[in-house]
C-alpha cells in the first residue's frame, strides 16, 4: 500500500514550504518520501521533487501561446495534466514500491471546489495505483484574528472537503504567527473546534461595517454547524513537535497507522477509537507557547 498526502491550499499558505518541512521531517523518522511538484507556477523549489509538472507543461509557455492570465494559464495547465495523466502514472509507477508521497498542488482554490481537473486525477490515481491519500488543506493561522475572514476560511474547507471527498486535515498554518495581524477574540480552541459559531456572530455584530450582513453571516455559520465536519490542527512548521503532532493525524486518517498491524479488529477498532493527545496538548499547549497570556 502506498502512502501520502496532497497538499493543498491558498495562495501564500505555505504548503511548499510545509512539503519542504514534512519531507525532511519524515526522512528523519525513517521513511522514503517522494515530493511531487504539481504547481506549474513553483519556480524556485526548497525541495528536491521526484516528478516536476514543469517537464510536462511550462506556465510561462502556456501564457505566452494562448494569451492568458496567470490564473487561466494555471486552469489550463491542470487541464492538459488530467488530459495527460499517463505521463504522470508512469512517473508515479517506479515509486509506488517503497515511497511515501507528497503532492504540491498549486494555490489556486478554485481547483479544489469548483473545477473538476484536481478532483478527477486525484480520484484516478486513488483507484488506479491504490494510493491512501488525505488531503492536507493549509489556511494561514492569522486569518482567525478577523471574524469575517475565519468564516470565509471555514466555508472555503468545507467546499473543498466536500469537492475532494478524501481523508482530511484542516490546518492553522504559520501557528507562530498568530497574533501578529491582531489579538483573538476567544481561545485557540474555539477557532481549531469550530463548536459554537454563535460567539462569533455576536462578535461580529458589534462591528457596524457587518451589520449589514448579519443575517448571511448566521445563514453561512448554520451551514458550517449543521455539516459539523471542519476543524483544524495547528502547525508551526520550523517546530518539530508540532510537525510530529500533525503527522500523527495524518497517519491515522490515511491508515499509515495500521498498515503494520498483524491484528484482530478489536486491535484495529482500540487504535481507532483513541484520542492521539490529550486535550491540552492540541490546543492549550499551542496557545500556551504562541499567543501572549493576559
Ligand atoms: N513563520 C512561519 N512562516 C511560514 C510557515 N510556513 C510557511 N511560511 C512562510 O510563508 C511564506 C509562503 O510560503 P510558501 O511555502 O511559499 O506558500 P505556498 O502556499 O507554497 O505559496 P504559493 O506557491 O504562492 O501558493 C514563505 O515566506 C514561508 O517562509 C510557518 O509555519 N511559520
Amino acid at each position: 500500500m502506498v502512502f501520502g498526502q496532497v497538499v493543498i491550499g491558498p495562495p501564500g499558505s505555505g504548503k511548499t514550504t510545509y512539503c519542504n518541512g514534512m519531507s525532511q521531517f519524515l526522512k528523519l523518522i525513517g521513511r522514503k518520501v517522494a515530493v511531487i511538484n504539481l504547481d506549474p507556477a513553483n519556480d524556485a523549489l526548497p525541495y528536491e521533487c521526484a516528478v516536476n509538472i514543469e517537464d510536462l507543461i511550462k506556465l510561462s509557455d502556456v501564457m505566452a501561446e494562448h494569451s492568458l492570465g496567470p490564473n487561466g494559464g494555471l486552469v489550463y495547465c491542470m487541464d492538459f495534466l488530467e488530459k495527460n495523466i499517463d505521463w504522470l502514472e508512469s512517473k508515479l509507477k517506479p515509486l509506488l514500491e517503497d515511497h511515501y508521497l507528497l503532492f504540491d498542488f498549486p494555490g489556486q482554490v478554485e481547483l479544489f471546489f469548483l473545477h473538476s481537473n484536481a478532483k478527477n486525477m486525484i480520484t484516478r490515481l486513488v483507484k488506479k495505483l491504490d494510493l491512501r491519500l488525505t488531503a492536507v488543506h493549509l489556511v494561514d493561522a492569522h486569518l482567525c484574528c478577523d471574524p469575517g475572514k475565519y468564516v470565509s476560511a471555514l466555508l472555503l474547507s468545507l467546499s473543498t472537503m466536500l469537492h475532494l471527498e478524501l481523508p482530511h486535515i484542516n490546518v492553522l498554518s504559520k501557528i507562530d504567527l498568530i497574533e501578529k495581524y491582531g489579538k483573538l477574540a476567544f481561545n485557540l480552541e474555539f477557532y481549531t473546534d469550530v463548536q459554537d459559531l454563535s460567539y462569533l456572530q455576536r462578535h461580529l455584530d458589534q462591528d457596524p461595517r457587518s451589520t449589514k450582513y448579519r443575517k448571511l453571516t448566521k445563514e453561512l455559520c448554520d451551514v458550517i454547524e449543521d455539516f459539523g465536519l471542519v476543524n483544524f490542527a495547528t502547525l508551526d512548521i520550523q517546530d518539530k513537535e508540532s510537525v510530529g503532532n500533525l503527522v500523527k493525524l495524518i497517519d491515522k486518517s490515511n491508515g499509515y497507522i495500521f498498515a503494520s498491524i498483524q491484528g484482530s479488529v478489536v486491535d484495529f477498532s482500540k487504535i481507532a477509537a483513541a484520542p492521539l493527545n490529550w486535550d491540552y496538548y492540541r490546543t492549550a499547549a499551542v496557545q500556551e507557547k504562541y499567543m501572549k497570556d493576559d
